[in-house]
């Protein structure tokens, strides 16, 4: 009987450049620089030009890259219209789609697999992902979709145009950061997938529509949302431990703890623990940063013994929330709707996206 391995573990599928994690230390590098270096001393933007052309960008290729970024945001007016039929959709879904749907507007390169191609779709797809994702979510909520402000950065932009106003600085340093964390990792479930499907010598809008679906499990990037649906069901630090222990006793696992790779605490985590504090406190509900620090420091300490720390996702879905950036804005959310950070209700707008 051949030995089955469970999920990947022990099985090298090749080695890659762009990144490197020691699980044991919890250490992550990009294309051989820290990620805390990155997270606290560079953009998205920079990073982006790390990770496809393999070193930082000087003044000047930055400038060209970001323009080119810029330049690519706009969606066709096609693409709002798939997004229409996807309104009720979960936004991963809209996203997988939207991707796959721009392939119909890219038939030129879509088949296109050299080097050359392949970077000019890459980055075009990242510059039209935000654009994707926020005009799902207005849709959703009867507004009309924003065209892109290319006088704002990617984070920025992306902020600009899921709520129509000029997004802060600090706001806008927070989502940043957080596209850096999120920007690589290696042989991950999604990636995993995603090279599997351009193996095939398919192309690079079908490897992303895979990686998509498969990032959006709960066991791998969904477990963001799936972390605040949890904190809601808790409603109060209060009740985080008797709420824990009771879902950990019944078989079930707390979202945003353990990792496949990592034994140590995840890297990425400490750059958002910080800002979810300092976020719930000044949108006036600490709640939500109180029941994630009951669950790290209380319920889940002595799984640390076991190498089950928190990950990434632990502190961002709760970052997401109250930036807004919600799956659904019916349950299991609604209940907060009322809030000041709540913005499901209609606002005004105009459309300017074609
Ligand atoms: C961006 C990202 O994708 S980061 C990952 C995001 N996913 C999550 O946060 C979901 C919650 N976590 C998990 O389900 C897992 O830790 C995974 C899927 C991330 C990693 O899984 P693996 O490394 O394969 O760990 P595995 O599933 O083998 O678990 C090992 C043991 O730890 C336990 N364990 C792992 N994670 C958790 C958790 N979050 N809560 C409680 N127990 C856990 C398992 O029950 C198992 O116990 P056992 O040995 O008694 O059976
Ligand atoms: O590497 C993994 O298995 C999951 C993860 O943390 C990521 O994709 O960022």
């Amino acid at each position: 009987m051949p030995e089955i391995v469970k999920g990947l573990k022990d099985v090298y599928l090749d080695t890659t450049e762009s990144s490197f994690i020691d699980g044991q230390v919890g250490k992550l590098l990009y294309r051989g620089y820290d990620i805390h270096d990155l997270a606290e001393k560079s953009t998205f933007e920079e990073v982006v030009y790390l990770l496809l052309y393999g070193d930082l960008p000087s003044k000047e290729q930055l400038a060209a890259f970001d323009a080119e970024l810029r330049a690519s945001r706009r969606i066709p007016d096609g693409i709002i219209t798939v997004l229409e039929v996807m309104k009720a959709a979960h936004p991963m879904d809209a996203l997988r789609t939207g991707i796959s749907a721009l392939a119909g507007y890219d038939v030129a390169e879509v088949a296109d697999n050299s080097v050359e191609a392949t970077i000019r779709k890459g980055i075009r797809l990242t510059a039209q992902g935000p654009t994707i994702v926020a005009a799902h979510h207005r849709l959703r909520q009867g507004l009309e979709p924003l065209a892109p402000n290319p006088d704002l950065s990617h984070a920025g932009n992306f902020l600009y145009m899921m709520f129509g106003e000029l997004p802060d600085e600090e706001t806008t340093g927070l989502l940043d950061v957080d596209f850096i964390l999120h920007a690589e990792h290696g042989a991950n479930a999604s990636a995993f997938a995603a090279r599997v499907t351009a193996s095939t010598i398919s192309d690079l809008h079908s490897a992303v529509v895979t990686g998509v679906g498969t990032l959006k499990g709960p066991a791998h990037g969904g477990a963001a949302e799936e972390v605040m649906k949890m904190s809601l069901d808790i409603g109060n630090p209060e009740n985080a431990e008797e709420y824990a222990r009771n879902h950990l006793e019944s078989g079930g696992r707390i979202m945003g703890f353990g990792h496949r790779v990592y034994r140590a605490e995840d890297p990425r985590a400490r750059h958002l623990r910080d800002r979810a504090q300092a976020l719930g406190e000044k949108k006036g509900e600490p709640r939500w940063f109180q029941i994630l620090s009951h669950l790290e420091q209380k319920t889940m300490l002595p799984y640390r013994d076991r190498g089950i720390c928190v990950n990434v996702d632990f502190f961002a879905g709760a970052i997401y929330y109250l930036l807004d950036i919600r799956t659904t804005c019916s349950s299991p959310f609604s209940h907060l709707a009322a809030s000041p950070a709540g913005r499901c209700s209609a606002w005004s707008s105009t459309r300017t996206t074609s």
